[in-house]
């Protein structure tokens, strides 16, 4: 200690780097001009000092808080709603929100967003899969095409790893845990649509595409809590996790790749033995896999450009799709799990059993697209649990691009940088909107379908009792209902998703019982998300029939 003193006192220059970062600090957090626009902040307290600092701690520590507030007493303006280690928001009041949609990219951006959010040009390790992101095009439009193809490969996976982890045994009760059970689940039946058997099994490839998932938010945040100035020195520490599951799913993965570009090339040069298309891989059966990473592959072609078309690429762009679907249907199939175990009575599943018995006799017994869409109290369950449960709390984040700014319809003017969004989950639990929010009612969107249609010419009513419908359909979004976000930007993978989580839930109550509890585990709020309660457990047995 004696020694420091002399030190400093000989050489006070030592302390400069100190005095900086703390300077630097302190300016960062309390004196930076905010760029915001000149209107209330939420969890700001008047004639306090530093009311956005406070007010972002604040409204972190109890974010259900802070987006009721911003919603119930600002429901007809914009206010500011700061939050630590994310952006300052701007809340525009629901009534905007299909304004700030529909705007076009060069004015408000959500990929300029999430790039910030999720800090991806350090946290995804070939930053150029995010700005070049082809996979997202395939995924709105082969993806969504396909999903009808794919319903016997999600049913095989479904029953492949249901069976395997929720046990058949008719006579005792299994415990499970529902989360953990359930994202081995979604892994591998997702990943069957995306890499095809064998490897959608491959243990130690979904584990690394799970751990990866993890690494992104939990990287990001604390790089959103770095200065940005020192962010590309943190980053290569912190990202340490994220680079290693990279490599080892990648490294799994690359075989397969390998194996499909040169099938690809070999029936490209010689279109004989391709029968005749020219340009398709092969299964090993003469025929072409209907996969994500075959279709990736004929795009890479398509596109000209050896980057896209490098194994590394490849693997990236299933790496990221692992990220963008796993968590969040995971998340969507054990809330509606517990939904169903806690809130439902016996009469609801037996009516639930009962609609899928009588559409599938209805299909000849064969599950495909339209039998899916026919099962529309099943459909209503899932719209109601995600209702209820939905991780999205603000919804429809777009950060303004233009120079300049823009001024919302109310005459706010927003400067570049700032982040727009509308309000999401005290939308969902207003009981204007939605009747005894609180209730997970799981007909509720179904009876809405049912409901009589507005009267007119015969042709206008059943245009108008389809658009009713529709409207009621799981993957439709609108300003009150944005579990998938709302918009052209909103989530391209509803229509896979929803077909996919349809076909599990159906799948499961349809072969086994379960246990109700006594109370719906709670959820809980992690930043500004809302999650399962990742150890909540039920009690399964396997029917001994299927209906
Ligand atoms: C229950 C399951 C899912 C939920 C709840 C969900 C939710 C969302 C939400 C809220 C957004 C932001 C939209 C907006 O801001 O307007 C989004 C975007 C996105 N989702 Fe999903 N998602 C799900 C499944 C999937 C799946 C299975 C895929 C891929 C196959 C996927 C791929 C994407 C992509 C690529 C984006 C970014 C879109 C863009 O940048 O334009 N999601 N998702």
């Amino acid at each position: 200690m004696a020694a420091l003193l002399d030190l400093l006192e000989t050489r006070p220059a030592v302390l400069a780097p100190v005095v900086l970062a703390v300077a630097y600090l302190i300016y960062q957090l309390f004196l930076r001009p905010s760029g915001l626009p000149d209107i209330p902040i939420v969890g700001a307290r008047p004639g306090e000092w530093f009311p956005l600092a406070r007010a972002r701690w604040r409204n972190t520590r109890d974010m259900k808080t802070a987006t009721e507030v911003a919603y119930s007493q600002y429901r007809d303006r914009a206010v500011v709603l700061p939050i630590a280690g994310a952006q300052d928001f701007v809340q525009l009041p629901i009534a905007e929100m299909q304004w700030l949609v529909d705007q076009p990219d060069s004015d408000v951006d959500l990929h300029a967003q999430v790039l910030d959010s999720l800090q991806l040009d350090f946290t995804v390790m070939d930053p150029r899969l995010i700005h070049q992101p082809m996979h997202q095009e395939l995924i709105s439009t082969v993806l969504t095409r396909e999903t009808g193809n794919l319903v016997p490969a999600l049913l095989d996976e479904t029953r492949f790893s249901v069976d395997d982890l929720w046990g058949t045994d008719t006579e005792g009760f299994r415990e499970i845990c529902v989360y953990d059970a359930m994202r081995r689940i979604i892994g591998q039946v997702t990943n069957r649509v995306f890499v095809g058997l064998p490897l959608c099994r491959d243990q130690n490839l979904l584990a690394a595409g799970l751990a990866y998932a993890q690494d992104v938010p939990m990287s990001s945040t604390v790089l959103r809590f770095t200065p940005a100035l020192l962010r590309p020195l943190v980053a290569p520490l912190v990202t340490l996790p994220n680079r290693l599951h990279t490599r080892k799913f990648y490294n799994i993965l690359r075989p397969e790749v390998e194996r499909r570009l040169a099938a690809f090339s070999a029936r490209r040069s010689d279109p004989e033995k391709s029968g005749g298309n020219g340009y398709n891989g092969d299964n090993g059966e003469g025929k072409e896999p209907n996969d994500f990473l075959q279709w990736s592959i004929t795009q890479a072609a398509a596109l000209g450009d050896p980057y896209h078309a490098s194994p590394d690429t490849l693997s990236g762009r299933i790496l990221l799709l692992n990220f963008a679907s796993i968590h969040t249907s995971s998340f969507a199939i054990t809330h509606v799990l517990l939904d169903l175990a806690s809130s439902t009575s016996p009469a609801q599943l037996e009516e639930l059993r009962a609609e899928i018995a009588s559409v599938l006799a209805a299909h000849g017994g064969t599950w495909n697209k339209r039998a899916l869409a026919a099962m529309e109290k099943l459909d209503s369950a899932m719209r109601e649990s995600q209702r209820v449960n939905s991780f999205v709390t603000i919804a429809t984040a777009r950060k303004v691009v233009k120079e300049g700014g823009i001024v919302t319809p109310s005459g706010v003017h927003v400067p570049k940088g700032v982040v727009l969004c509308a309000p999401s989950y005290p939308v969902f639990h207003n009981p204007d909107i939605y009747p005894e929010p609180e209730v997970f009612k799981p007909f509720r969107f179904a009876e809405k379908r049912a409901a009589p249609t507005v009267d007119g010419k015969e042709g206008e009513k059943e245009k108008d009792s389809y658009v009713q419908r529709a409207r009621q359909a799981f993957a439709t979004t609108s300003p009150e209902y944005t579990a998938f976000g709302h918009g052209r930007h909103a989530c391209p993978g509803r229509f896979f998703a929803s077909s996919e989580l349809k076909l599990m839930l159906a799948y499961i109550i349809t072969h086994y019982n379960i246990e109700p509890l006594e109370q719906r585990p709670s959820n809980f709020w992690f930043g500004m998300n809302r999650i399962p309660p990742m150890k909540a457990t039920i009690r399964v047995r396997r029917r001994k029939t299927s209906v």
